[in-house]
């Protein structure tokens, strides 16, 4: 999709937060200034509702009501497997109504209706109950805010994500995976997930603050790990839970509290010195909007945990699964190991070359469609409102399932299958259709980041090593906020090539 081109206005357009709902072609908004270098890595995110409303008119769409008991309504089934849930009643309805705890959720996976959510009626519809759960904790960060503060902060943080700010990140990223590649040797078993996410922590630790001293940077480290990783008990019992004087929400408020002293430690310090640039951390501090708008610490250390929280396990959860996909599919990642070596022996460098990769970064969108890390997005109704035919009650809350949408055969042949070609040489996937990163005005800010992240990453472990699969099954996942293997991912490194280049 070419940057300039109309679809691609209109996206940013719609990212602005204007209130019109009609498409807009204004030119390219300081909010989402996708790079022109980046957009081959992104993910087609086509946006044009005439041509949305075009193809999808013909087709009515389908609602169903899933019978519950009495106050509970779905309760059980969803605690018990939400994903399987959401899925099987997707099968037979494009919607489904559902009481939980004496409230109404509508569960949506139909294009039409995610566009009216996310993008046309987006001014109808709030912050989830889930997300507002986790205020108390990380406050009004990008994720958790809303109305003027979220406009505010949107606009003040976005040129930080940008194509300048991202050159400089690519640098960290091939270091920091360097250096974890330094520490794995041939032949051995890695367990996956918790060594990608250490690589996604260590760059954002390094993004963030500059190369911290390595004890502060451990501290930090085991802090966010035991912080993100309760994530799912504190949402569900919050703030009963960390009251109770159970060992593992003690050492969860002991982290908290390391997580909270590290970061305004950081702040403190840099307050006392001038303005270097040096980090994200001092743009953020340095940073003003036109009228003169800057963050206060207390804000400031919002976002940073909000960036913690939102960009740290689903980072790494894409690339656990991209190599659990390329060690089951030993042709794919020939082809993904070809260009990486070819790309370093003309003299490339991943850090700067990383566009350059078709294959790699096609891997990485497959695997973000099978496995979308954040694979439901919520919100909920502010307003009386409607989807075409259905009405919406104020309070409503909107579940969308995007693992159920990346794998309806409808938009996707064969929709089960890792089929990388998809993303090369091919027409992009219908409007609305592929959504990792979210869409509309609260489209994911870290998507272009996330994406250099994981073709870097990916590009340097396959550039020195084959990885296999030690086991036959397919991993089973657990979802609740993100989608996480259940069990480790353990692949076998056969290493080819010693790490001098790159
Ligand atoms: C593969 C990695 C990632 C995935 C799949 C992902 C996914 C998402 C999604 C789906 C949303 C939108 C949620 C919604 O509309 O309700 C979102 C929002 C957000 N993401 Fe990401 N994300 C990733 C990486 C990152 C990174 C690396 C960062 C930061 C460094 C980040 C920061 C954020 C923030 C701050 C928001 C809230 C934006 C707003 O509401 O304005 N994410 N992300």
């Amino acid at each position: 999709m070419e940057p300039n081109s109309p679809r691609c206005s209109s996206i940013h357009a719609s990212m602005a937060g204007s209130r019109s709902t009609a498409p807009s072609n204004r030119s390219i908004s300081a909010f989402i200034a996708a790079p022109f270098a980046f957009a081959s890595i992104l993910p087609a995110i086509p946006y044009s509702i005439s041509e949305a409303r075009h193809a999808m008119s013909d087709m009515p769409l389908t609602e169903t009501t899933l019978k519950g008991l009495p106050f509970l309504g779905s309760a059980i089934p969803l605690s018990r497997d939400a994903l399987s849930l959401f899925t099987t009643s997707l099968q037979d309805a494009d919607r489904v109504r559902m009481r939980v705890f004496g409230r109404t959720v509508l569960l949506l996976s139909h294009p039409q209706d995610i566009e009216e959510v996310l993008v046309r009626r987006r001014d109808e519809y709030g912050r989830s109950a889930e997300i507002l759960k986790l205020q108390p904790i990380f406050g009004k960060g990008l994720l958790a805010s809303d109305g003027d503060l979220w406009r505010k902060q949107r606009s003040l943080l976005q040129p930080n994500f940008g194509h300048a700010a991202l050159k400089e990140y690519a640098a960290q990223m091939h270091k920091t995976i360097a250096r974890l590649m330094g520490t794995w040797n041939d032949d051995a078993v890695l367990d996956v997930h918790p060594a990608m996410m250490q690589y996604t922590r260590e760059v954002i630790c390094a993004v963030l603050f500059g190369d911290p001293v390595a004890g502060e940077q451990q501290q930090l480290g085991e802090a966010v790990t035991t912080v993100f990783g309760d994530l799912r008990s504190e949402i569900l019992y919050l703030p009963l839970w960390r009251r109770l004087p159970f060992k593992r929400s003690r050492s969860w408020n002991q982290a908290v509290a390391v997580l909270d002293r590290s970061i305004r430690t950081a702040i403190g310090q840099r307050r006392n010195l001038p303005p270097s640039g040096s980090d994200l951390l001092d743009l953020l501090m340095h940073a003003s909007t036109a009228d003169g708008y800057t963050m206060s610490d207390e804000q400031l250390r919002d976002e940073i945990l909000t960036f913690f929280l939102a960009g740290h396990e689903t980072a790494a959860l894409g690339l656990t699964w991209a190599l659990h996909l390329l060690a089951q599919h030993p042709a794919v990642q020939q082809k993904v190991t070809e260009e990486v070596t070819a790309l370093l022996n003309d003299g490339g460098s991943l850090a700067e070359s990383f566009t350059k990769l078709p294959w790699t970064t096609a891997v990485v969108k497959e695997a973000l469609r099978l496995y979308p890390p954040v694979w439901s997005m919520g919100r909920r109704a502010v307003a009386n409102t409607e989807l075409e035919s259905a009405p919406v009650e104020n309070g409503t809350d909107i579940w969308i399932c995007v693992y159920r949408l990346h794998r309806d055969p409808r938009w996707y042949p064969d929709p089960h299958t890792f089929e990388p070609e998809r993303w090369i040489d091919a027409p992009p996937p219908r409007s609305f259709t592929y959504l990792p990163f979210g869409i509309g005005p609260r489209v994911c800010i870290g998507q272009h980041f996330a994406m250099m992240e994981s073709i870097i990453g990916l590009a340097a472990i396959l550039s020195r090593f084959r990885v296999e699969a030690t086991a036959k099954a397919a991993p089973e996942f657990s979802a609740w906020i993100t989608l996480r293997p259940k069990t480790p991912i353990r692949l076998r490194l056969r290493e080819f090539r010693d790490n001098t280049r790159g």
